[in-house]
Parts: C-alpha cells; sequence; structure tokens
C-alpha cells in the first residue's frame, strides 16, 4: 500500500497545526516521522488514519482515499497509552485480535509469537496493571498489530523503553517489514531513526524543513565530521586548513571540517612519521542535523 500526501494543511481556528505537507510512503518501507513536541507529529497520524480531517489536501492509499479502504489493514500505536488494567495480558491481545476480525489457531501462534519475541511469557497470565509502565506498552505495541495490518503507525513507539526492550522493538520492527508491513512511526531519539529508516520527514512547526532518502539528507551536509586518535595536540589541530572546530571526546578529537576535501590534507600532516590509531571521516548523525535544521531560534 503506498500512501500519498499532497498539500495536506491542518488548521485548528487560526492556528495552522500543519502547513502543505507532501510525502509518500512506499510499500515495505520504514518512514520516520521527525519534530519537536508539538511540530505537528501526533496530528499527521490522526489525519491519515483519518481519525481527524485535514483542512486542505488529499491523503491517498494507492490512490483512493482512505475512507475506501479496509480498516483492518491498518495499526497503530496512540502516543495515549491505555490497555484494559483489569485485563490479563494473553485475553487482552486476544481482544484485540478478535476486534480486528482474527480468531483461532492463526490467532494463538500470533500471540504466542510475539508474547515469546517481546519477552513477556512470565507475564502472560498477569494483569496489564501489575506489570511495569514499559511491558504495558509492549503488550499495547502488540495489540497494534496482532492483526497482521498492512500499514502500521507507531507513535512514539521507543519512548519509556530500557536499551533492551528498544533493540527488541527494533528488532521486530524490522521482522515486521520483511514481512512486507509498511511502518510510520515518531521518535525523539534519532538514533532509533537513524538506525531503522529509508525515508524521513523532519517537521518544524507544521513545516515539512525535510523529506526524502536518510542518506540524500546526509549527503546534503557531507562526510565533515572527522574522529581521530592521535598523538597530535589539539592546538596543533585546530590550526590545520579546513578546519572549523575541535572537540574533545574522552580520549579522541572530533573535527568539523569544512568540507571533505580537508580530510586527505589533514590525513597526510598528521600521519607524517606519526602513529593514527583512529582516523574516520563521517556523514554528521541525524541527531546533528536535526538540531542543525530545527534548532536555533529563528523567531
Ligand atoms: N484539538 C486541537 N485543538 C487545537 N490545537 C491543537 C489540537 N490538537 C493539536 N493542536 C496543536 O497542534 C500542534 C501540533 O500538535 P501535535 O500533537 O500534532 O504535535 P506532535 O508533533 O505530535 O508533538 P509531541 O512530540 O509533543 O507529541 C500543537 O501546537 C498542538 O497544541
Amino acid at each position: 500500500m503506498t500512501l500519498a500526501l499532497k498539500h495536506v494543511v491542518k488548521k485548528y481556528k487560526d492556528f495552522t497545526a500543519v502547513n502543505d505537507l507532501n510525502f509518500t510512503i512506499d510499500k515495505g518501507e520504514i518512514f520516520g516521522l521527525i519534530g519537536q513536541n508539538g511540530a505537528g507529529k501526533t496530528t499527521t497520524f490522526r489525519m491519515i488514519l483519518d481519525l481527524q480531517e485535514q483542512t486542505e489536501g488529499s491523503i491517498t492509499w494507492d490512490g483512493s482515499p482512505i475512507k475506501k479502504i479496509n480498516r483492518d489493514w491498518l495499526g497503530y500505536l496512540p502516543e495515549e497509552r491505555g490497555i484494559f488494567p483489569q485485563m490479563k495480558v494473553e485475553d487482552q491481545l486476544i481482544f484485540f485480535g478478535k476486534l480486528r476480525g482474527m480468531n483461532g489457531n492463526e490467532l494463538k501462534k500470533e500471540i504466542d509469537f510475539w508474547i515469546n519475541r517481546f519477552e513477556l511469557e512470565e507475564k502472560r497470565h498477569d494483569k496489564a496493571e501489575t506489570l511495569s509502565k514499559g511491558n504495558q506498552q509492549k503488550v499495547q505495541l502488540i495489540a497494534s498489530f496482532i492483526h497482521k495490518p498492512k500499514f502500521l503507525i507507531l507513535d512514539e513507539p521507543f519512548s519509556g523503553l530500557d536499551p533492551v526492550n528498544r533493540d527488541l522493538l527494533k528488532n521486530a520492527i524490522l521482522l515486521l517489514k520483511e514481512k512486507g508491513v509498511t511502518i510510520l512511526f515518531s521518535s525523539h531519539q534519532m538514533d532509533n531513526v537513524e538506525e531503522l529508516c529509508d525515508h524521513l520527514c523532519i517537521l518544524k512547526r507544521g513545516v515539512s524543513l525535510f523529506s526524502g532518502s536518510l542518506l540524500d539528507l546526509k549527503k546534503q551536509y557531507g562526510k565533515t565530521k572527522l574522529s581521530i586518535r592521535t598523538t597530535v595536540p589539539k592546538s596543533e589541530l585546530e590550526k590545520m586548513a579546513g578546519v572549523k572546530e575541535v572537540k574533545v571526546m574522552r580520549d579522541e578529537y572530533v573535527l568539523t571540517l569544512m568540507n571533505e576535501s580537508f580530510a586527505k590534507p589533514i590525513f597526510e600532516l598528521i600521519s607524517n612519521g606519526q602513529y593514527i590509531e583512529k582516523f574516520s571521516l563521517d556523514y554528521l548523525s541525524l541527531d546533528e542535523i536535526f538540531k542543525d535544521k530545527v534548532g536555533g531560534n529563528d523567531e
């Protein structure tokens, strides 16, 4: 299922929450929607799911408006967390599966598989309210895709998960992609987006600052981050041509270059008779790019 947003605008009275948003998500892609608090991510998700109507523009699935598609093809983890506190984990998943048309062995197989993948086996017969916040979130996550949707929207799925559970979720998302599910998610943790997404959209106060492939975004900035572990002192590195900034990060230096072409002469200068333990030229991280694009006061 291909999702296409064209010139989408959402206004709440005089306030424009989303302004002229355009992007396409192709089948089997993992797409990240990133932006600061209030940027318009949840509003966008809700419009895509037809939970609220856009003021202008069009949102289509394979060319058809959302109202025409089978709702069971969609899965959604909303930002507001909530499961039935008194219901046992397994019963909860049976309930949500049945609600979306699953039954019998197929449902049982799915529940067994995901309970195992998310390491919830011991909690299977516990009431949801007795689970930790992270475990409750895992149950709600499973509930969002237990019915095998074709398109899954996850609003901040990583928030509140510890590093081990974050990895479980990352692997689950990759597995769902392998199975052909198209996934759209939001996250404030850029490393999650960086590791998972093929494409992304950066929103700032409802306006898209970038929409496209992660690699294309990185190429806009070029390979300007140079990490070096060397005995050459900081003061000398700072004097080298093309060096904008030198930061000390524990036992290494991280240089910001004006552009990629300055790396080779720096290598030649510092490798002259010297042993270099590390010399690594790379793109900026998504976190750095995000802060550059979105950060700063432009009022
Ligand atoms: N029902 C509403 N009425 C008026 N304004 C609203 C309404 N819903 C959202 N907004 C506003 O629209 C903007 C976008 O909100 P939205 O919830 O989409 O942001 P978000 O990117 O999901 O933020 P967060 O990361 O904090 O979840 C915010 O300024 C919010 O206050």
